[in-house]
């Protein structure tokens, strides 16, 4: 691989980190109805997605800043085919755990409505669909890496680091970056760009995991402030 000379310096924790554009991808985790959304599938389920509106404006502004440095764009879409397939069975421990699972069960008018491909609740929410050229991508469980073409999307762009934005902090994100650190991605997630399912300790508990273990954490403005200079303006 040729050395990259495009390296910038996000300021990050525990330290800042250097980052090549031409190496450097933004994964959006799951910023779809089921997670942004009121009437979305964690809303149904009870969980307080009051910080989604901040996500959704705080995302735009990193994609349009990614899109014209040249960085691809990613997008996750979770969730599974309309007849629960690749949710698993019983025999699966989604089964159990999915509490968009477990919310359909108890509510069996929602049967088919929640991250079930093809419906509302599966779809991007529409203030961040995707553009021309960004990279669209399915997963059916928590990590991003897990059943999925990321790694071979990854690798055949010669990208290493992968800065994430996306709900929900505590689950899908840190699933995501965790395995990307196994297989020696280096992670970044920019905090005020994603939002945790439960309560806020558990933002504060998935930042620190990841800050202290698995990668580094950024904001919106640092990254903005730094690759922003090196975008080309529209
Ligand atoms: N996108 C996520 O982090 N999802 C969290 C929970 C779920 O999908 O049930």
């Amino acid at each position: 691989m040729a050395p990259a000379d495009d390296t910038f310096l996000l300021p990050a924790r525990p330290e800042p980190i250097p980052l090549a554009v031409s190496r450097t991808a933004v994964i959006v985790i799951d910023m779809q109805n089921a997670y942004a959304s009121p009437g979305g599938y964690l809303d149904l389920a009870g969980f307080d997605i009051s910080g989604a509106q901040r996500v959704i404006d705080n995302s735009r502004g990193v994609l349009e800043v990614a899109r014209r440095a040249g960085m691809p764009v990613i997008y996750f879409q979770n969730g599974w085919d309309p007849d629960y397939v690749e949710a698993g069975g019983p025999g699966s421990p989604n089964w159990h755990k999915s509490n968009a699972l477990k919310t359909m069960r108890a509510r069996p008018e929602l049967l088919g409505r929640l991250l079930a491909r093809g419906g509302w609740d599966y779809e991007i929410v529409e203030a961040l669909k995707p553009e021309p050229g960004d990279i669209v991508l399915h997963k059916t469980r928590y990590s991003g890496f897990f059943n999925s073409q990321l790694d071979s999307v990854l690798r055949s762009r010669g990208i290493r680091n992968l800065v994430f934005v996306g709900i929900a902090t505590n689950v899908c994100v840190e699933s995501t970056l965790r395995d990307g650190f196994f297989l020696e991605y280096f992670g970044v997630v920019l905090e005020d760009a994603t939002h945790q399912a439960g309560p806020e300790f558990v933002q504060q508990a998935a930042l620190y995991n990841i800050e202290t273990f698995f990668g580094w954490v950024s904001s919106v403005a640092d990254f903005k402030g730094v690759v922003g200079q090196i975008a080309p303006t529209a």
